[in-house]
C-alpha cells in the first residue's frame, strides 16, 4: 500500500501536499471561534479578566467592550471564511490528486496485466481481474481523495485542541483525554478484526462479477439449454456469498462505530459534569483552581469538536482497511512474475526470413501430461508445414509455441536461426502472423477490425486485403459496408465471415511466418475453394504453418506433420504419406469418401477410450 502510494503520488505530489495542508489548516481556524466566544464571555461580561488571545500580541486587541465585541464576531466571521475557503482548497486538490492517481493506477495495472503470461488468464477469472481493474482501484481513489486528508485533519484537531485544552485547564483536560487510549485500544481491536473481512469480500466481489460475465457471455448457451434456473440459482448462490460476507463486515462497523459514539460521548459527559461542578461549587475532588465561565463554554465546545473527529476514526479505519485490501489485490497483480518477457539482451529483427525451426520440443499445460513430445521439424523460408491429426492432439499447442504464447519445457524453438526465447517479443510477434481457430473481433467496424494491428493501412489497402481473403463481396452487402460494426466479439457476423475478416487481417499485417489454425474451418466449402486461392497467394512466399482437419486443403503443403497425442507418427508429403497407408491414408480415405472402415471405427473408438 506504501508503495503504491509512493509510485504513484510522486508526480502530484504538490497537490496533495496543498491538499492535507489546507485540510490540517481549514480544521485549526475553525478551532477559533469557541476559543474566541470563551475569551469574549469572561473578558466583555467580566471587568476583572483582560481581552487575551494565545500568541497575539496585546497592543493588537481591543480595549473597550463595544471594541471587544466587534473585534470578536470578526474574528469569527474571518475564522468561519478562511475555514470555508482552506475546505474547498482542500477539497478541489485532493480531488485532482485523487482522480489522476486512480487514472495512473488503472492504466499501469492495465498495462501490467496485459503483459502477463497466457497462463494466468487460462487459470484467472475475468470477473475478478475486473472487479481489480475497476472496484479496487477505485476504492484507492476514495482512500486517497478523502481518508488520508481526514486521518491528518483527525490528527491535527486532536492535537490542536488537547493543547487548548491543556493551555485553558489541564486538570480538567486530563480528565476529557483519558478516553482517548481507551478509543485507541478499541480501535486496534476493529482494525485487527476487519481485515481479514474485507479480503473475503473483495475477493467475493471478484467472483460474483465472473459469474454475472460469464453468464452474458454464455446467454445463448443458457437458452438454448434452458438452464435459466440452474443459472438463476447458481447467481442467488454467489450473491448469497456475497450478502454474507458483506454483512460480516457491516454488523463489525455496527458494532464499532456506535460504540466509539458512545465512549466519546461519555468524556463530553463527564467533562460538563466535572466542569459544571467545579464551576458551582469550586474544584471538586483532587483538583485546584478557578474555571471561569467562558472557559468551560470554550471547553465544551473544543470537547464536542474533540469527540466528534474520534468517533469519526471508524469511518477512517475502515475506509483504510477496504483500501488495504484492495492495494493487495492490485499488487498482487501488478507485480506477478512473468515467464514470457523480453531478455535485457534480445535480439531485435525488424523482419526475418521465414526459417522456423523445432528442435526436440516438449510442453505441457500441467507438469503431469506433455501436449506436445519431442517435436521436431525445419521449414526453410516460403515453406508450408502442415499438422493434421485428431483433435486434442496438441496442434494448436505446438503452433502457439512458435509465438511464445506459452514457453517451451524442453528444446528450442529458432526463427532464422534465433531462439525464439531470445528474440524480442515485439519482433518475434510482428513477423508471424496468427489465425486462430475461434475468431475473435473487436467491437468496432469491419474496417477497424481488418486494420486491426496494421493502423496505417489505408481503405485501399483493407479492400485490397478483404478481396484476397474473399471477403470484400459480402463486406459490401452489409448495411454500411467497411464501417459496419460487427458487434461485441463480432457476434453480428457469422462465423465464416468472422474467419475471413481474420484472414484480411493476416493478409494486410503481411508477415514472413504465417499460423493458420484452422483458419477455414468454419466456411463452407465452396468459399474454402475461394479463400484457398487467395491463401495460396499469400502462403506462396512466406513460411506458414497450417493447422486442418478437412486435409484436402493442406495436401500441397511442403512437409505434412501428423500429431497424435502430442507426438508425430507419420511425416512426409501428401503423396509419400498416402503411399505409406498410415493414419493419415486412413483419414484422407474416409474424408475423401470412402467407406470407414471397421479397423478405422476401432481404432477412433480406443483412442477416446484412452483419453487422448
Ligand atoms: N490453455 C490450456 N490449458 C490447459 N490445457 C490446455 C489448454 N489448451 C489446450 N489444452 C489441452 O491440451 C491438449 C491439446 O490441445 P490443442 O488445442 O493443442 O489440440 P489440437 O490438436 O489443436 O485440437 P483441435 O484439433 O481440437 O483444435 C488438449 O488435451 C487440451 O485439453
Amino acid at each position: 500500500m506504501r508503495d503504491l502510494f509512493v509510485r504513484y503520488a510522486r508526480a502530484d505530489w504538490p497537490l496533495f501536499v496543498l491538499g492535507v495542508v489546507t485540510s490540517v489548516l481549514g480544521r485549526f481556524v475553525s478551532l477559533a471561534p469557541p476559543l474566541v466566544l470563551g475569551v469574549a464571555i469572561d473578558a466583555t461580561f467580566n471587568d476583572d479578566v483582560p481581552y487575551t488571545l494565545p500568541y497575539v500580541p496585546s497592543e493588537w486587541l481591543p480595549t473597550t467592550q463595544t471594541e471587544e465585541v466587534v473585534f470578536s464576531v470578526g474574528l469569527v466571521v474571518a475564522a468561519l471564511v478562511g475555514s470555508v475557503l482552506f475546505t474547498w482548497t482542500n477539497g478541489a486538490a485532493l480531488s485532482l490528486f485523487s482522480n489522476r492517481v486512480q487514472h495512473y493506477i488503472r492504466v499501469d495495472s492495465y498495462e501490467a496485466m496485459q503483459r502477463l503470461d497466457m497462463a494466468f488468464f487460462d487459470d484467472k477469472q475475468t470477473g475478478q481481474v475486473l472487479a481489480i481493474l475497476n472496484d479496487d482501484v477505485r476504492n484507492l481513489r476514495m482512500f486517497l481523495g478523502s481518508t488520508v486528508s481526514s486521518a491528518l485533519q483527525l490528527v491535527a484537531t486532536v492535537l490542536g485542541i488537547a493543547f487548548i485544552l491543556f493551555t485553558l485547564n489541564w486538570q480538567l483536560a486530563l480528565v476529557t483525554l483519558v478516553f482517548v487510549p481507551l478509543l485507541a485500544v478499541f480501535t486496534y481491536w476493529f482494525m485487527r478484526t476487519i481485515r481479514p473481512r474485507y479480503r473475503a469480500l473483495r475477493a467475493s466481489i471478484g467472483d460474483l462479477n465472473t459469474r454475472l460475465e460469464n453468464n452474458l457471455d454464455g446467454m445463448e448457451v443458457i437458452k438454448t439449454a434452458h438452464t435459466e434456473t440452474h443459472e438463476t440459482d447458481r447467481i442467488r448462490e454467489t450473491s448469497w456469498e456475497y450478502y454474507l460476507r458483506t454483512w460480516a463486515v457491516a454488523k463489525l462497523e455496527y458494532l464499532y462505530q456506535p460504540s466509539m459514539d458512545l465512549l466519546a460521548g461519555l468524556a463530553f459527559a463527564v467533562t460538563f459534569l466535572l466542569g459544571g461542578l467545579w464551576l458551582v461549587g469550586g474544584a471538586p475532588g483532587p483538583f485546584t483552581g478557578t474555571l471561569l465561565v467562558g472557559e468551560f463554554v470554550t471547553f465544551l465546545f473544543m470537547t464536542q469538536r474533540f469527540v466528534d473527529p474520534l468517533s469519526g476514526v471508524g469511518r477512517i479505519v475502515n475506509s483504510y482497511e477496504n483500501a488495504r485490501a484492495s492495494g493487495e489485490r492490485i499488487v498482487g497483480l501488478v507485480s506477478r512474475p512473468v515467464e514470457v518477457r523480453d531478455r535485457e539482451d534480445s535480439v531485435v529483427r525488424e523482419t526475418v526470413e521465414g526459417h522456423v525451426e523445432y528442435d526436440d520440443v516438449t510442453f505441457s499445460y500441467r507438469s503431469d501430461r506433455p501436449v506436445v513430445r519431442n517435436l521436431s521439424f525445419a521449414a526453410d523460408a516460403g515453406d508450408t508445414i502442415a499438422f493434421v491429426g485428431p483433435t486434442g492432439a496438441g496442434k494448436s499447442t505446438a503452433a502457439k509455441l512458435l509465438l511464445r504464447l506459452y514457453e517451451v519445457d524442453s528444446g528450442t524453438i529458432r526463427v532464422d536461426g534465433v531462439d525464439v526465447r531470445a528474440l524480442a517479443l515485439d519482433s518475434l510477434r510482428s513477423n508471424v502472423g496468427y489465425v486462430s481457430q475461434d475468431v475473435f473481433l473487436f467491437d468496432g467496424s469491419v474496417a477497424e477490425n481488418v486494420r486491426y494491428g496494421s493502423f496505417d493501412a489505408t481503405d485501399e489497402e483493407v479492400e485490397a486485403a478483404a478481396r484476397l481473403a474473399e471477403a470484400h463481396a459480402f463486406v459490401e452487402n452489409l448495411p454500411e459496408g467497411y464501417e459496419t460494426r460487427v458487434g461485441e466479439r463480432g457476434v453480428k457476423l457469422s462465423g465464416g465471415q468472422r474467419q475471413r475478416i481474420a484472414i484480411a487481417r493476416a493478409m494486410l499485417q503481411n508477415p514472413a511466418i504465417l499460423v493458420l489454425d484452422e483458419a477455414t474451418s468454419s466456411v463452407d466449402t465452396e468459399t474454402e475453394l475461394l479463400i484457398q486461392r487467395g491463401l495460396a497467394r499469400l502462403t506462396a512466399d512466406r513460411t506458414t504453418l497450417v493447422i486442418a482437419h478437412r486435409l484436402s486443403t493442406v495436401k500441397d503443403a511442403d512437409l505434412i506433420l501428423v500429431v497424435d497425442d502430442g507426438e508425430v507418427v507419420e511425416r512426409g508429403t501428401h503423396d509419400e504419406l498416402l503411399d505409406h497407408g498410415g493414419l493419415y491414408a486412413t483419414l484422407w480415405n474416409v474424408q475423401a469418401g470412402a467407406e470407414a472402415t471397421e479397423e478405422f471405427i476401432a481404432e477412433v473408438v480406443a483412442r477416446a477410450d484412452r483419453g487422448t
